[in-house]
């Protein structure tokens, strides 16, 4: 089985964008290579950036050497897989795990709580995959490090657990060879979010305990329809896409339908924000929400289902998602491949760090505090209470926009909320639902007709980041930081994962705040009883 786009009622907008491209040749290039596509500024960069084109069939080469390390990993006893990496370093090994259902750790987080609840889950148990394809990631240096003190601490030696993916002759290659880590290096011509099918993808796939080869096999069988003209699959999304930024429908609501995948819409998010949004253009992905009725939205399903829908094994969704999204980018006229707008959020972080040396971080001071809620940031209007700012954000999303929320705290936090005698599933459920402030997405959507997304910080900030910044000027941005009881060092570095999330956060915001976004911090002073309030409040607006 291949993929199988299914365009509804889009079909008739669709197909002047699709002639047009196939009557350019677009198909034909791309199954070429052809760098050229995108204009001449992106030349240079697509020229090195068209190599997953060709995973299906490089990417077997990997297999043997992937098997030798599970095979080592099995014969170690090591059932517990941790992932330090980013963005499309962490992004599709989640999606592959969790459709496999087998258990991955992913860690792509600086909150020290969550990476506290990881170093203290099986570490003599435990294997670290550290992925980054540039070798220079802040966050996953730091996972690096933290888990190296942590083995050495148990009197393990880290050689025997830590095992790298990156691009060959980046600084974390340099230093993993130095240490005696097993290296799987990457093709460095394919960039972090279209690395699916690289070893990004399937080094700690495989690990987990999921089928890689499949993977491939499925990508394979759909790799020949990407050169027609005619029923290609990823030349009819492509066209969508585009047909429908150019009409204006520029906000992709994603659902998982009725399929066995679980959790692509956060991996397509990742590549369709951060490849098209720049340049004051883009597509907005929203996962987790209702189709919506507004004319500049539209709804995409995985899986078979009415309306539009892409439907296909997960290794050929990864295909054609990827070459999709490259023909998006030729519509709108931007190069898919860059990510401009992340690195000021970076350079943000480190000239926070580096100016604070060991004093306090310049977080300000609260505009009004609400119970264990602090706010941070220009509310006009007086506003009196949480209650007040919440209404202020709502309001202040402007035709066409959308509200983000971007919570820096633990992701698994939620699941510590305890659940009372013999609670049935929808009963645990309701109760995590209600200790979790990614609840405060559908609170606050319920509020308003525009499209409300959620992301957890710092990850997206290697993911919708780049379109917050880059795409256009629409968006109200609400961040939601907290206090941390539990901090983590992190060795050779002057500074502990809290304050480096703290920094992040800080570092975002001034990039927000630069270009005139409205953005607001909340700050919980007791994470518990902060996301308890946040929600309630919420829920009576
Ligand atoms: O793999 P790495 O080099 O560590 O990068 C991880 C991620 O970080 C960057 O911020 C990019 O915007 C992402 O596209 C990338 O996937």
């Amino acid at each position: 089985m291949t993929v199988e786009v299914t365009l509804g009622d889009e079909a008739e907008s669709v197909s002047p964008i699709r002639g047009k491209l196939a009557g350019e040749g677009v198909p034909a290039a791309l199954a070429a290579g052809d760098p050229a596509l995108w204009g001449a500024e992106a030349q240079a960069e697509a020229a090195v950036r068209l190599g997953w084109l060709d995973l299906p069939r490089t990417s077997r080469e990997l297999l043997p050497r992937i098997a030798g390390l599970v095979e080592r990993a099995r014969a170690d006893g090591l059932d517990h897989v941790v992932l330090a990496g980013m963005g499309g370093s962490s992004l599709a090994p989640e999606v592959i795990c969790d459709t496999a259902d087998v258990p991955l750790t992913v860690l792509d987080t600086t909150d020290p709580h969550q990476v506290r609840r990881a170093l203290s889950d099986r570490l003599e148990r435990t294997l670290v995959v550290v992925a980054s394809k540039s070798g220079g990631t802040v966050e996953t240096d730091a996972h690096r490090r933290v888990y190296e003190r942590a083995f050495r601490d148990a009197g393990i030696d880290p050689a025997t657990r830590i095992v790298v993916v990156t691009d060959p002759g980046s600084p974390l290659e340099a230093v993993a060879a130095e240490a005696g880590y097993p290296i799987v290096t990457a093709d460095p011509e394919v960039g972090g979010r279209y690395s699916a099918l690289s070893a990004f993808g399937l080094v700690p796939s495989a690990l987990a305990g999921a089928d890689v080869s499949r993977l491939l096999d499925d990508a394979a069988a759909v790799l020949p329809l990407l050169a027609r003209d005619e029923d290609n699959p990823g030349l009819d999304l492509g066209a969508l896409l585009g047909a429908q930024a150019l009409a204006g429908r520029d906000k992709l609501i994603l659902r998982d339908g009725m399929s066995e995948i679980v959790g692509l819409p956060a991996w397509i998010e990742q590549l369709v924000a951060e490849s098209t949004g720049k340049d004051g253009t883009g597509i907005l992905p929203v996962v987790g929400a209702e189709a919506a009725e507004d004319d500049d939205q539209f709804l995409v399903s995985i899986g078979p289902g009415d309306g539009t829908s892409v439907d296909g094994p997960l290794g050929a969704q990864f295909l054609v998602w990827e070459y999709a999204t490259a023909v998006a980018g030729r519509v709108l006229g931007i190069n898919p491949f860059d990510q401009p707008n992340v690195a000021e959020s970076k350079d943000n972080t480190a000239r926070i760090l580096a100016e604070a040396g060991d004093g306090p971080l310049p977080t300000g001071v609260p505009l009004l505090t609400d119970g264990p809620v602090e706010v941070y940031g220009e509310v006009p209007g007086h506003p009196r209470n949480l209650a007040d700012v919440l209404t202020y954000a709502l309001r202040a999303i402007p035709d066409r926009g959308y509200l983000a929320i971007m919570a820096y705290l633990d992701r698994e936090a939620a699941f510590d909320a305890a659940v009372v005698g013999e609670a049935s599933f929808e009963e645990m459920a309701e109760t995590w639902a209600n200790a979790d402030v990614a609840t405060l997405r559908a609170l606050l959507d319920y509020r308003t007709d525009r499209p409300v997304t959620f992301g957890w910080g710092p990850r997206f900030l290697h993911s919708t980041g780049q379109y917050h910044k880059g795409g256009p000027q629409a968006g109200v941005f609400l961040q939601v930081t907290g206090a941390v009881t539990d901090d983590i060092e992190v060795p050779g570095r002057p500074y502990t994962l809290g304050r480096l999330q703290l920094a992040q956060a800080l570092g975002d915001l001034r990039a927000l705040a630069s270009r005139g976004r409205p953005a607001v911090r909340l700050h919980l002073t007791d994470r518990v009883a902060g996301v308890r309030h946040l929600l309630s409040v919420a829920e009576e607006l």
